[in-house]
């Protein structure tokens, strides 16, 4: 998945950039080996600290992140600057199932493969009876546990299945207002050392302002909510003519809780419309609800 988004990033910066050579070079980080709970993988940041520590050192120039996979707890490393948001991709999460039956038609106890505590608690939040299993793993991994049984339907990210060609395996969308997508979703951030001028101007002339908004107002609300990537906090941003509408959302892990706020206003606030929401669901008692996850 990660490979695929930054062959593409490669090819955007090889565009931009014709006086330079452009290369992929592949990391594993710790959340890409951990197979069991999140929250033990080496806690924050395990998808994004091992490339954070390869710029810093100079190994590369641009770092291609998931800007979900970006704590919002803690600050970003000294020396590393977000210079770019490409172009949202899909942002829904998806549900997969072996049969082909959607949400509403799995059976009462049917087994949902998912680790995300989001995931988990929005899944409840609209069939209380189903079982909901953990599963990690690359999205390949997940499919083929899925395929030899071990669970009846995963839940993921639709952008993910797009970037590694197996969107044929959707079998539902999940509609944005009833399962509010992750902060971030779907949107790759490029990150470069703060005094690479030159490299965060090539990556910057492939931002995108509309992208860049919302991602500040998803972000300020993360922030506001001192929320990681394993909290049960969701976040949609969405560009509506002239001004922005943020969804926001925090839930109890058994989805037996859904706290929501709605926010919106002009471009220039995006980071205020993320505050006021997050302060509006803290209003409403999300502090106890995040901080029953342990990190
Ligand atoms: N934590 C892993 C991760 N980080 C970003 C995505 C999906 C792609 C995206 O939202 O950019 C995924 C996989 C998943 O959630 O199923």
């Amino acid at each position: 998945m990660a490979m695929a988004q930054a062959e593409q990033v490669a090819g955007l910066l090889r565009a931009e950039w014709l006086v330079r050579e452009v290369r992929v070079v592949p990391y594993t980080t710790s959340g890409d080996r951990w197979t069991g709970d999140l929250a033990e993988a080496g806690g924050k940041g395990s998808f994004v600290k091992e490339i954070d520590r390869a710029l810093l050192a100079d190994e590369v120039d641009v770092v291609v992140h998931c800007l979900k996979d970006i704590p919002g707890d803690e600050p970003m490393p000294d020396g590393l600057e977000i210079v770019a948001y490409l172009p949202r991709d899909e942002v829904r999460d998806c549900l997969v199932t072996a049969s082909g039956a959607k949400l509403k038609d799995l059976p009462s106890g049917a087994r949902v493969g998912t680790s995300s505590v989001r995931r988990k608690a929005q899944l409840l939040a609209l069939r209380r009876d189903l079982t909901v299993v953990p599963m990690r793993g690359n999205a390949n991994s997940r499919l083929a546990r899925l395929d030899a049984g071990e669970c009846d339907a995963l839940m993921l990210a639709a952008a993910g299945l797009e970037r590694i060609r197996m969107a044929e395996r959707i079998t539902e969308l999940f509609a944005t207002t009833s399962v509010v997508p992750a902060i971030g979703a779907g949107v790759p951030a490029l990150q470069c050392r703060t005094d690479d001028a030159d490299s965060a101007e090539a990556a910057a002339g492939l931002d995108d302002p509309a992208t860049r908004a919302c991602a500040v107002a998803e972000r300020a609300l993360l922030t506001t909510l001192r929320g990681h990537c394993n909290s049960p906090i969701a976040g949609h941003c969405v560009p509506k003519d002239d001004g922005l509408t943020l969804h926001a959302a925090v839930y109890r892990p058994g989805g037996d809780i859904v706290l929501e706020a709605f926010e919106n206003g002009l471009f220039p606030m995006a980071e205020w419309i993320g505050e006021a929401a997050g302060q509006t669901l803290l209003d409403q008692g999300a502090r106890e609800l995040i901080d029953a996850i342990p990190h």
